[in-house]
């Protein structure tokens, strides 16, 4: 297949570019490089810089090369950010994908395999979650993707384009090669955190409230390996060739980390004492996030590899003592 991948320079994006090419894929890559970095980009990919908004620039792409289907992660994704600025939120995350099912219709390309978000159920209690849960995001980034997840929906309904809407909990780690890994700045993510501190680029990790009502006080999140996320993307895309049909998938790997939890096991891996700190919450962070993956595992055929949380962070521990 030939398959374009929109954010193919970014954290989850790049991984997924180096399973699509280790799998024989061809690889068209766009990206606007807002949060995306060169280094990022596979070698063998080709690379067009620009915005999915830039409506002639994105269809030129598609006249040039003949795609069968469509990975698409760019977004703005800081929960934090889109509390202050929702509308830059809605431009990027809804108009950009406005523009790209516009796009899409035009060449009439009907497979599309996106990155949603835990983030769109809000403040859920049962646990763990499942993709028929009741949606009510708690903050506008979550908002986002949930208004692109009923664009989609309704584009299928008129146009016949199918989806399959990937619900990811916390991303995490690096490619065992090394050479790719996660790359955001600023870093707002507990685990590459975490591990600035041993790597001496912080003097300790601040523990967003510990009184929460967890086995520890601490949050509780579902932390799930980006090789894993990067090979569900390839699963939905050959479930879209294949049956044709629209759906919604949680990727999780089904088990729940405290903060502190994951702060131990990252000292077990680098072998050094973590400093911590006790801070207030962070506003909008539900106690408790962990998926259930039986669809995705049942549907897909995805079976995540990465279910050892030392394993998962050591791959991460690895790309970062590397830079
Ligand atoms: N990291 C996580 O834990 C997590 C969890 C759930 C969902 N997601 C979603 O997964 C996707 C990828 O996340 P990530 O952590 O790899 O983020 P990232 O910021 O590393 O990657 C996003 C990429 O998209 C590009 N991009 C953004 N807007 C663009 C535009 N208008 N035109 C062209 N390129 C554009 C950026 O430059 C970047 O390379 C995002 O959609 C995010 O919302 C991430
Ligand atoms: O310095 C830090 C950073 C984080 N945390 C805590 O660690 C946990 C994980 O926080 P992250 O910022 O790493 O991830 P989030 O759970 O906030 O969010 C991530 O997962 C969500 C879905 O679960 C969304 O998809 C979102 O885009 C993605 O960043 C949270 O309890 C947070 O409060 C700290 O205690 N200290």
């Amino acid at each position: 297949m030939k398959v374009l991948v929109l954010g193919g320079a970014g954290y989850i994006g790049s991984h997924t570019v180096y399973s699509l090419i280790e799998k024989q894929h061809q690889v068209v890559i766009v990206d606007n490089l807002q949060t995306g970095f060169e280094s990022l980009l596979h070698p063998e990919a080709v690379f067009y810089k620009g915005d999915i908004r830039d409506k002639e620039f994105l269809s030129n792409v598609f006249e040039k090369e003949h795609i069968d289907g469509v990975i698409h992660f760019a977004a703005n994704s800081l929960v934090g950010v889109s509390m202050k600025e929702p509308l830059e939120y809605f431009d990027n995350n809804v108009y950009g994908t406005q523009i790209l099912l516009e796009v899409m219709k035009e060449h009439n390309i009907k497979n599309i395999v996106f990155s949603s978000t835990a983030a769109t159920y809000g403040d859920v209690k049962e646990m763990p979650i499942k993709e028929d849960t009741l949606t009510n995001p708690t903050n506008a980034y979550g908002e986002t993707k949930l208004a692109m997840e009923k664009m989609m929906k309704w584009c299928d309904y008129a146009y016949g384009i199918k989806y399959v809407a990937l619900r990811y909990f916390n991303a995490c780690g690096a490619h065992p090669n090394g050479k790719i890994g996660e790359l955001h700045n600023p870093e707002t993510h507990l685990i590459p955190l975490v591990l600035q501190v041993p790597a001496g680029k912080r003097e300790f990790i601040s523990v967003f409230g510990d009184d929460y009502d967890t086995k520890d006080g601490t949050c509780i999140r579902d932390y799930i390996h980006v090789m894993d996320l990067a090979d569900a993307h390839i699963k939905a895309l050959e479930y879209l060739q294949k049956e044709q049909t629209s759906n919604i998938f949680n990727l999780g790997n089904g088990v729940g980390f405290s903060v502190l939890e994951i702060i131990n096991a990252a000292q077990k891996v680098v072998g050094k004492e973590i400093k911590k700190e006790i801070v207030p919450r962070r506003s909008g962070d539900p106690a408790r996030l962990i998926a259930s993956n039986e669809k995705a595992k049942n549907v897909l055929g995805w079976d995540p590899e990465y279910t050892d949380i030392e394993k998962i962070i050591e791959t991460a521990w690895n790309f970062h003592n590397k830079k």
